[in-house]
């Protein structure tokens, strides 16, 4: 059978949406490492399964490109937000989505044509902020541990352009302090209130934007007093706004959602 599929992207991280109210795929952890591929499939960082949800309005399954499935992603919960509007899925503007890691609300921004300009997420309450010991053997010997349903490490450098990514990345996501493996985020502070990072992300690698590592990044700074509580992260594929409220604890993440093409791929079940 033939499956429909829409690539979308946020901050350059680009992932395969599957509508399964209409596609209720088997195996996604299979077919996210297929679909994945760059030359044999439609190449992407992995698997984004819109689904129905009986606490929130539409839940959210999220694969890796190794076809391990994550806790939570920033950047498809926006490009969900924008998915579900503009396909006529919902009318609301704001949108409960059910995540791994508990429900997150989408807020959209919506232009006269109807078109979602912007989504900003309510990502929780990070937790987890951990300053940790790296030990020897990996050329950074301090990072700051953050959870955003998701692990994260953050570590501040210089000059980020000098990090040997593909290379220290691998290592650093299997760091035994990590047995569950982690996000990495090198990070280097421009000004209070303005961070660039790049990203190695636990089962898809070197990656153009992480979401939630950009959220791990802004608290990670402002718990070590690098930045305020607002920030800018600009990573390779573009920026997001963060502001870690006082008062409640959450996090508003801020930024773009992007359709890149709509496609149609075979599907086999193996069953
Ligand atoms: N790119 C995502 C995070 C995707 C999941 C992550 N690799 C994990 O395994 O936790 C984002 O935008 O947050």
């Amino acid at each position: 059978m033939k499956v429909k599929f829409t690539k979308m992207q946020g901050a350059g991280n680009d992932y395969i949406y599957v509508n399964t109210f209409l596609y209720p795929l088997e195996e996604p952890e299979r077919l996210s490492q297929e679909w994945s591929r760059p030359h044999t499939g439609i190449g992407s960082d992995g698997l984004v399964l819109i689904g129905p949800s009986e606490e929130g309005d539409f839940s959210m399954r999220i694969f890796n490109a190794d076809g391990s499935e994550a806790m939570m992603c920033g950047n498809a919960s926006r490009c969900i937000g924008k998915y579900v509007y503009e396909n006529g899925l919902t009318q609301k503007t704001r949108v409960a989505l059910e995540t791994r890691s508990g429900i997150k609300i989408l807020n959209l921004r919506v232009n006269d044509e109807r078109v979602v300009e912007s989504v900003t997420v309510d990502m929780g309450i990070p937790t987890g902020i951990t300053p940790v010991d790296l030990g020897e053997g990996y050329g950074y010997s301090q990072g700051i541990a953050v959870s955003m349903g998701n692990p994260h490490l953050v570590i501040f450098v210089d000059q980020v352009s000098d990090v040997r990514l593909s290379e220290v990345g691998p290592l650093l996501e299997h760091h035994p302090l990590f047995p569950d493996r982690v996000n990495v985020e090198f990070a280097q502070v421009i000004d209070g209130s303005h961070i660039r990072m790049r990203v190695w992300e636990r089962g898809s690698g070197i990656t153009l934007a992480c979401g939630t590592g950009a959220c791990a990044t802004a608290v990670a700074a402002a718990f070590t007093g690098r930045c305020g509580r607002e920030s800018d992260v600009t990573m390779d594929g573009g920026t997001l706004h963060l502001q870690w409220n006082e008062a409640d604890g959450h996090l508003l993440m801020g930024g773009p959602a992007g359709k890149v093409f709509d496609g149609e791929i075979e599907y086999e079940p193996s069953k």
